[in-house]
């Protein structure tokens, strides 16, 4: 079975969903359990698809499949694996309009957002592809009769588990530096938005060997099955921080390296001298409302001046109400919908929570009166004022567009309360003041800190969490070498025969 387009009208109309299997060696395979599951649109509720659950024999099948492309890969001379994925850039980009609106359909995120997605993962297959000849070694003095030199080879079966918000992203993104370092990859897509995942292996086909790039759509156990397989060289996840966890553990079994992109719930901090416009306008685009506060970097807990409060919250009201749920595909729509209705309930549940948890919900909280969204995810941008660090609604995770307001006055104290969680992914601190600028981001615990910014990847810039936000840094020479081991090479010379003596 092939993937060409979804019908025109999916998700809306009646075209019969398609059905579509595993892909692994260059085809595609129907998997071994038989088991597909329904893809919905989480807009309208509609099947978009149906899609392959791989069980244990069909990762078994997929990891030999990938071991043969590894072994032709790694064999290909480094540039020309640059020359390769550039081409495939191309080919994404000539494909976006169709990858975003697939990745519209199947997450519920605007279709002009997914255009971006599209775009930034073009990119960093491009960047990555120009980074092959930093897979550099070194060579250590070892005296006038030896050289020992290192050089770094691919570990080569690379396994990349995604999270849903990103779908297309966080495949084709993440397939660039364990190619450009010469390893095969499997990719496991989020269960919830696997298409364009499903339609990159079809479009990667021209430009790597058969087995080179898989796609493996299924669940957690489909994911457990990987991260086990003693074949699977390194596992990268993009995940929550239970998630996480599991993978460590189950990765521990085999020794395997993992790199971790977890979870965040991240501090804007506002200083005094900030400019309250400013502070206001950072805050809702921290918050990421347009695919509907569904990002990990998130600036979901705004820890205000008390000098600065009214004047930010008077402001937010009308800053929140730019963003109006909608149809992905509407031009107009400025924020989507949540990704499920296990992750609708879960926020849902959190804002009753915020409100017996006694903060003062000033925004939001509540569906669009839309009839069109009444079968879709959807939540306005929602606002609490009044939270104190201890609240549950501070501290955990919502991974929805919920804001939380902390009023701050010590500021020892305040970066006690941002420091305070198990996360430490990102941090934006606003203020005019040089030093207070580097005092603050030199005590907050995160391992992306922005200074008067928001929102922003800077490839080349290494991206990750402290504490139990991640492992490993991405977006940066460190990513591709971390799909790299590293092999010393001790040669000894021989020596010249000595003269021979005269009689
Ligand atoms: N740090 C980052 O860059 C980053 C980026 C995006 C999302 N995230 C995080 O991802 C989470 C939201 O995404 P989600 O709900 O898809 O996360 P999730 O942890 O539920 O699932 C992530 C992926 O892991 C798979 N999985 C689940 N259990 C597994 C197991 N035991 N073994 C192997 N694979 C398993 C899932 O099928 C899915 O493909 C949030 O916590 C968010 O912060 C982090």
């Amino acid at each position: 079975m092939t993937i060409d387009h979804l019908p025109a009208d999916a998700g809306y109309g009646a075209t019969a969903p398609p059905r579509y299997d595993l892909f692994y060696g260059g085809r595609w395979h129907p998997p071994v359990t038989g088991k597909y599951e329904a893809v919905i649109a989480p807009a309208t509720g509609a099947i978009l698809a149906h899609v392959a659950c791989a069980g244990q024999d069909d990762v078994d099948l997929a990891v030999a499949a990938a071991q043969a492309g590894f072994a032709e890969w790694q064999s290909i001379p480094a540039l020309e694996r640059a020359r390769r994925l550039r081409g495939l850039a191309a080919d994404i980009r000539d494909h976006a309009e169709e990858l975003a609106h697939l990745d519209a359909m199947d997450s519920g995120n605007p279709v002009w957002m997914m255009r971006a997605d599209v775009r930034n993962a073009a990119e960093k297959l491009d960047y990555f592809a120009g980074l092959v000849t930093e897979m550099k070694g070194d060579s250590v003095p070892v005296g006038p009769h030896a050289v020992n030199f290192s050089v770094r080879e691919p570990l080569g079966v690379a396994v990349r588990i995604a999270a849903f918000n990103h779908p297309f992203s966080f495949v084709a993104g993440k397939m660039a530096a364990p190619l450009a370092a010469g390893n095969a990859m499997i990719a496991k897509p989020a269960r919830q938005a696997p298409l364009s995942a499903l339609r990159l292996a079809q479009l990667a086909l021209p430009h790597v060997p058969p087995g080179v790039f898989n796609v493996l759509p299924g669940d957690r156990d489909t994911g457990d099955c990987l991260v086990r397989h003693p074949g699977v060289a390194i596992v990268g996840l993009i995940g929550s921080v239970p998630t996480g966890k599991a993978v460590m553990g189950a990765g521990a079994q085999t020794l395997k390296r993992v790199i971790l992109e977890l979870g965040g719930k991240n501090a804007l901090i506002a200083y005094p001298d900030a400019d309250p416009e400013d502070v206001a306008e950072a805050i809702v685009s921290g918050m990421n409302f347009s695919w509907c506060g569904q990002s990990c970097g998130s600036t979901s807990r705004l820890f205000v001046h008390e000098s600065l409060h009214e004047k930010v919250l008077a402001r937010l009201p009308e800053k929140c109400a730019r963003f109006v749920p909608g149809l992905p595909d509407d031009p107009a729509t400025t924020m989507g919908s949540l990704i499920s209705s296990d992750q609708f309930q879960r926020v849902l549940d959190y804002i009753a929570l915020g409100k017996s948890e006694g903060a003062r919900l000033v925004y939001g909280g509540t569906l669009p009166d839309d009839p069109k969204l009444s079968k879709g995810f959807f939540i306005r941008p929602t606002i609490f004022d009044g939270v104190e660090p201890h609240m549950r609604i501070a501290r955990e995770e919502i991974f929805g567009p919920v804001l939380c307001v902390l009023k701050w006055a010590d500021e020892s104290e305040m970066i006690r309360a941002v420091n305070s969680l198990e996360y430490g992914l990102t941090c934006s601190i606003w203020t005019n003041d040089l030093n207070v600028a580097h005092r603050a981001a030199a005590a907050v615990q995160a391992g992306y800190v922005w200074i008067n910014q928001v929102t922003q990847h800077f490839l080349g810039a290494p991206f990750g969490g402290y504490k139990q936000s991640g492992i490993g840094r991405e977006e940066c020479l460190d990513e591709l070498l971390a799909f790299t081991q590293i092999k010393n090479i001790h040669i000894a010379l021989r020596q010249p025969p000595a003269p021979a003596r005269r009689a």
